[in-house]
């Protein structure tokens, strides 16, 4: 299968002179196409740090990332803002909903900006992608006005509006209760399953166990991985005991 992504020997520091400390040494690692991988590792390990540098979030001090065959370190701002609007999803642990606009109008408003003339194409995206997570309901509601777990639910809605290749998730779950984890959890593995790669960074072993390739951090370098099946919805317990065991058997 094509690689939707690979870091090739990324380095990236922060500071100067003595203070100067390196979060990612030599990092290197592949995502194909389709691909569902975890990120794990300590606070500190890098791993936010590694899910900016593979979207072209954030430059690297060193090595090449390449998306979808194209260099991103050789390319334009411009075209990087564009890449990364058309061609990736973005999921944070807290999503920035603007506060003056409805759940509708935040889930369509970065794809308003990019093509005004298409708004009933958006608005129908916008409506099919809300049923396909269950918060067709809400479409009105203010942002305040809706759960912790429905705001995630549309926020994934918005990451999902340009049909992206990869949706890159940092701790999207980590301000859950566990029922609303499992519940966006089975959300990404629908996505997956039709076929979009994701990436999420995450510190709950329930939340890896659902990918097919965890890759374990420490100090800024890919120390380990471990490789599952594709999830089909069984054998949950049993993936998580693989994940932690091997957290044991590496010590993070
Ligand atoms: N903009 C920055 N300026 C200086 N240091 C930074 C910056 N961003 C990250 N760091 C440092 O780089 C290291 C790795 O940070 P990163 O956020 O990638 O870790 P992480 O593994 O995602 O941690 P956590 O699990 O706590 O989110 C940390 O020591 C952090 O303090």
């Amino acid at each position: 299968m094509n690689k939707i992504i690979i870091g090739d020997h990324l380095v990236k520091s922060f500071g100067e002179g003595d203070e100067k400390h390196n979060v990612l040494s030599e990092v290197t690692v592949e995502i194909k196409e389709g691909e569902f991988v975890a990120v794990m590792g300590p606070s500190g390990s890098g791993k936010s740090t590694l899910m900016f540098a593979l979207s072209g979030m954030d430059s690297v001090d060193g090595g090449n990332v390449f998306f979808d065959g194209k260099n991103l370190s050789a390319v334009e701002e411009k075209e990087l803002s564009d890449i990364r609007r058309t061609k990736m999803g973005f999921v944070f642990q807290q999503p920035t909903m603007l506060k003056n606009l409805n759940i509708l109008d935040n889930i369509i408003f970065p794809s308003m900006r990019d093509n005004r003339k298409n708004v009933a194409n958006i608005l129908e995206k916008a409506r099919v992608l809300m049923k396909r997570v269950g918060i067709e309901e809400l479409e009105s509601r203010d942002i305040t006005q809706v759960s912790g777990g429905q705001l995630q639910r549309a926020g994934i809605c918005r990451a999902l509006m340009n049909n992206p290749k990869i949706i890159f998730g940092d701790e999207p779950t980590g301000a859950l209760n566990s029922k609303s984890a499992q519940e966006i959890m089975d959300i990404f593995s629908e996505i997956n399953a039709s076929g979009t790669a994701i990436m999420l960074v995450t510190h709950d072993a329930k939340v890896a166990a659902r990918t097919e390739r965890v890759m374990f951090m420490r100090d800024g370098k890919i120390v380990s991985e471990l490789k599952l099946p594709k999830f089909v919805g069984t054998d949950i317990d049993a993936r998580v005991e693989e994940v932690t065991a091997k957290m044991r058997e590496i010590g993070i």
